[in-house]
């Protein structure tokens, strides 16, 4: 029987261990801070950016949350981050991607104090994610890396092969994947849009990591027999739905499901997982800049 893993279970248990930290640094008289930027009047950011912050308010953790116009000019993004920055209540600054295109990104991510990116997106953070000695680990592969850990899938000597070459998930993947440490010693593949024959490749994978952005772009037929299929697609499709909308991986399931042994599914896999993981890093930026020490999970 494939395993169908449940990653709400899973981000739920990773949630409850962040609570008794909290709690802790509650003790030591410190409240935990995230604080959120969105610009953008896109609606699934504005979904994901409020499933941030009720999952902060859940766990006991101060949301701040500031909306911009996304015709506003990029030096008010960059004086709103700044004073984040400066906020001592303030332990996390997260902006929400993508930013409109009149905003530099690259000058966006820069702006965060590295201390408070619990994204793990700016330079300094990815230098040292990349030299093995991560200071923050972007929150989709580092809940990847715990769901094959609950799911019971060892890294260690397989062939993993990543498909997408994004700086939020397929890069900082393929990253951790490569490292000596637990999550990590596995022969990695990092395919993206310009692969040739992408089938041949994937066929090749003890474990799939689909994060394409491109809706069931991976099929039953480009999984080997009992692989673990990873799926980090949140595509919406328009559909008639009371939404409106279906959320659709990047993988096909149900052909897939019939392949692998292990395989995530959307919604319910890897997105929760994500949140769950932000909670963490926030957890952790408080610990540091308080300097109360706590036992993450
Ligand atoms: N600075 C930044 N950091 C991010 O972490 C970031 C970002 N920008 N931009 C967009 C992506 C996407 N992302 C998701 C988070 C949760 C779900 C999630 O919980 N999804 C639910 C379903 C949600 C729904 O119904 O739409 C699930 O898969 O079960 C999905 C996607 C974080 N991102």
């Amino acid at each position: 029987m494939t395993h169908v893993v449940d990653g709400n279970a899973v981000a739920n248990r990773i949630r409850d261990d962040l609570r008794n930290c909290v709690d802790a640094l509650e003790d030591e008289g410190v409240t935990p801070g995230l604080a959120t930027v969105l610009m953008s009047e896109d609606a699934a950011s504005e979904t994901y950016v409020s499933m941030k912050q009720r999952a902060c308010e859940d766990l006991g953790i101060e949301g701040i949350h500031r909306e911009l116009d996304p015709d506003a000019p990029a030096d008010e993004l960059l004086e709103i981050v700044a004073a984040m920055n400066e906020d001592p209540d303030v332990h996390g600054v997260l902006v929400q991607m993508p930013v409109p295109d009149h905003v530099d990104r690259a000058a966006v991510l820069r702006s965060v104090d590295p201390r408070k990116d619990v994204d793990g997106f700016h330079p300094e953070n990815v230098g040292r994610l990349v030299a093995g000695n991560p200071r923050f680990k972007p929150c989709t592969p580092h809940g990847i890396q715990k769901l094959l850990e609950a799911a019971d899938v060892d890294t260690e000597g397989k062939h993993a092969v990543v498909v997408g070459r994004s700086d939020i998930v397929g890069k900082p993947m393929a990253n951790l994947l490569i490292q000596k440490a637990p999550g990590g010693n596995a022969t990695t593949t990092v395919c993206h849009s310009r692969t040739a024959d992408l089938g041949a490749k994937t066929r090749e994978a003890d474990i799939v990591i689909a994060a394409a952005g491109y809706p069931e772009l991976i099929d039953g037929s480009m999984i080997d027999e009992g692989a673990t299929v990873i799926d980090v697609g949140v595509n919406r499709v328009d559909a008639d739905t009371e939404k409106g909308y279906e959320l659709v991986g990047d993988v096909e399931f149900e052909s897939a499901k019939e392949k692998a042994d292990v395989i995530t599914p959307v919604p319910g896999g890897v997105g929760p997982m994500t949140i769950a993981m932000l909670l963490y890093n926030t957890v952790a930026a408080a610990s540091n800049q308080a300097d109360v020490p706590v036992e993450l999970p």
